[in-house]
């Protein structure tokens, strides 16, 4: 596949790493203003790295655009006399949907929305896609892409703004769940090293028991708890200080905050 990345910066730099090491690439362009922070990719077989947005879409057939949502339609617009029938336009920009990418670039034009997150760069995103009526003819295509890069599910465009949350900005979710696992592990007497350790694994087994077993995961925590026993004691007090409350909380915040991302970057 002859691939461009449009933006390669925090999400474009972990797409390049999972599509390299994947070896799911012909070629790849990676396009940046500032091309000094990408140099760790300068020197791998068939991989470009450009300031030249229209070199990288004339060279490529599937165009990801990862740049932050302000700089989106500048881009789009700068781009558009390169487009032909043989491209598929994949979009990662937050909020920006797709009735207004149609108005940059034509409705027959090949445009799908792909939300992944930062776990693309060692094959382990969640990915959620969804697309104009002309790029359900090409969502095979981002499905072989992402699919091969963890795991898509295709969706709505209305449920692309939870996705996001969920998905995207999930990663850093999740990540604070790990580090204050690590920091009360560090506290009942384990060195830090090894605190993040268990943090990681026993995360990440807990993940696998619902992916291979499919349980809801009020039953794998039945399993844990003993009657009168320490799980229990742990969970109810987290529960008393709200800890599902502040997660659902914080995740309906980001929700709302999608709607005014663009107007306060510009
Ligand atoms: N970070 C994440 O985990 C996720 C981000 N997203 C979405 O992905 C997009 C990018 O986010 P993120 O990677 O965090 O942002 P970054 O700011 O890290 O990356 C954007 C990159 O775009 C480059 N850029 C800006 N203008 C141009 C231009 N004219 N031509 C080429 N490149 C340009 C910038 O580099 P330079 O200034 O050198 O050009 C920068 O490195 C956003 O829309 C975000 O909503 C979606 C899912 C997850
Ligand atoms: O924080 C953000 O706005 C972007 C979108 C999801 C992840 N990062």
């Amino acid at each position: 596949m002859k691939i461009a990345i449009i933006g390669t910066g925090n999400l474009g730099k972990s797409i390049a790493k999972g599509l390299i090491t994947n070896n799911a690439i012909t070629s790849l362009y990676l396009t940046k203003r500032n091309l000094e922070d990408i140099q760790e990719f300068d020197g791998y077989k068939n991989v470009h790295l450009t300031t030249d947005n229209t070199e990288a879409v004339r060279q490529s057939d599937i165009i990801i655009f990862a740049v932050q949502p302000a700089h989106f339609e500048q881009i789009l617009n700068y781009i558009k006399p390169e487009l032909t029938e043989k491209h598929v336009l994949i979009s990662t920009i937050t909020g920006f949907l797709i009735p207004k990418i149609e108005a940059q670039v034509g409705a027959d034009k090949f445009i799908i929305r792909a939300m992944p997150n930062t776990a693309i760069a060692v094959g382990k995103s969640m990915t959620c896609l969804c697309s104009n009526v002309q790029g359900a003819k090409r969502i095979k295509i981002a499905e072989a892409i992402f699919n091969r890069l963890g795991h898509s599910l295709s969706i709505p465009e209305s449920q692309m703004q939870a996705a996001t949350v969920v998905c995207a900005s999930g990663v850093a979710f999740w990540m604070r769940l790990i580090r204050a696992t690590t920091q009360a592990a560090i506290q009942l007497g384990f060195d830090a090293k090894e605190a993040q350790e268990l943090a990681m694994y026993t995360s990440e087994g807990a993940a696998s028991l619902l992916i291979t077993n499919g349980n809801h995961p009020e039953e794998e925590i039945d399993r844990v708890t003993t009657p009168k026993g320490c799980t229990i004691e742990g969970l109810n007090e987290m529960e008393h200080k709200g800890l599902s409350s502040s997660l659902i909380q914080g995740m309906i915040a980001s929700f709302n905050k999608i709607s005014n991302i663009k107007e306060e970057q510009i």
